[in-house]
């Protein structure tokens, strides 16, 4: 499904990513794990266009992605999550939502914010009962009508991934999901990322917390001062002591 091939990014003489290459399969939750610095943000950079490799390319199904803007990599089907939540936070929740679906429209946002009560066209009719849709799966649904930055931290990632998910990916990039979030949300982000999955949306995704990792990532790539040093499944990636070696002495990493 997404192909990277011996992909490298160097900052002034630093290099973050060097020769990265890993195939993810389509269907499936990938993770991409590593201590801090270990090059997974910059990858995720390199993979949604917000970076420029200075060596290898990156193709969804067989669509060369390389080089290309973010938002034309999004109208491709790969679109991605920040770390730090990006939302349109005086706008309402479903608001947050149309505006994703927008971008798979390539409709000028415009309209939406000129219309006049009362008189929705057909188009946007069925871009609120998607949005409607997307928050009923992320669980937002009650909350259609609040302001963006009211809600609360777990909840701005929900609909961050609803908005993400309104442009009808087939692949979704998740940077650290459920940063911050306590066990239960953990627990709710996790069943939420596996739904993702099992409707068909092909899912990457990088984390710190392990114990949300390793239950539900299909296949795991493993990355530490930019290089791929292990990949496989939970077990096999969990056992092999370069990783372990790795994560020794990071603490954060540990949990
Ligand atoms: N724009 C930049 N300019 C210079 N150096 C950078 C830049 N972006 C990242 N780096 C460096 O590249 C390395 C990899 O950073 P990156 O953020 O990709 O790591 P990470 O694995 O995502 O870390 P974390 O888990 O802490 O988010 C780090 O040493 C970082 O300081």
């Amino acid at each position: 499904m997404l192909e990277i091939r011996s992909i490298s990014k160097t900052f002034g003489g630093y290099q973050a990513v060097s020769e990265v290459s890993t195939t993810v399969r389509q269907g499936t939750i990938h993770a991409v794990i590593g201590p801090n610095g270990a090059g997974k943000t910059t990858l995720f950079n390199l993979v949604s266009g917000v970076l420029p490799p200075s060596a290898g390319s990156v193709s969804l199904e067989g669509q060369e992605l390389t080089g290309r803007r973010p938002d034309r990599i999004a109208r491709m089907g790969l679109v991605r999550t920040f770390q730090g939540v990006r939302l349109f936070g005086a706008m309402t929740v479903l608001e947050n939502v149309q505006t994703g679906r927008y971008i798979r429209t390539s409709s000028d946002l415009l309209p939406m914010f000129l219309r006049i009560p009362g008189r929705e066209g057909k188009q946007e009719a069925a871009t609120r009962e998607r949005a409607m849709q997307l928050l009923d799966m992320v669980g937002l649904a009650k909350q259609a009508d609040a302001i963006a930055a009211d809600l609360a931290l777990a909840d701005q990632r929900r609909l961050e991934i609803a908005r993400a998910l309104a442009t009808e990916p087939r692949m979704l990039l998740l940077d650290e999901p459920v940063a911050g979030m306590n066990p239960v949300e953990v627990k709710e982000a996790a069943q939420l990322i596996q739904r993702i999955r099992d409707s068909g949306v092909t899912v990457l995704l990088t984390e710190h917390h392990m114990s949300l990792v390793m239950s539900i990532s299909d296949r795991i790539t493993v990355l530490n001062y930019g290089r791929k040093i292990a990949e496989g499944t939970a077990a096999e990636v969990r056992d092999d002591p370069q990783v372990v070696e790795a994560y020794l002495g990071t603490p954060e990493g540990a949990h």
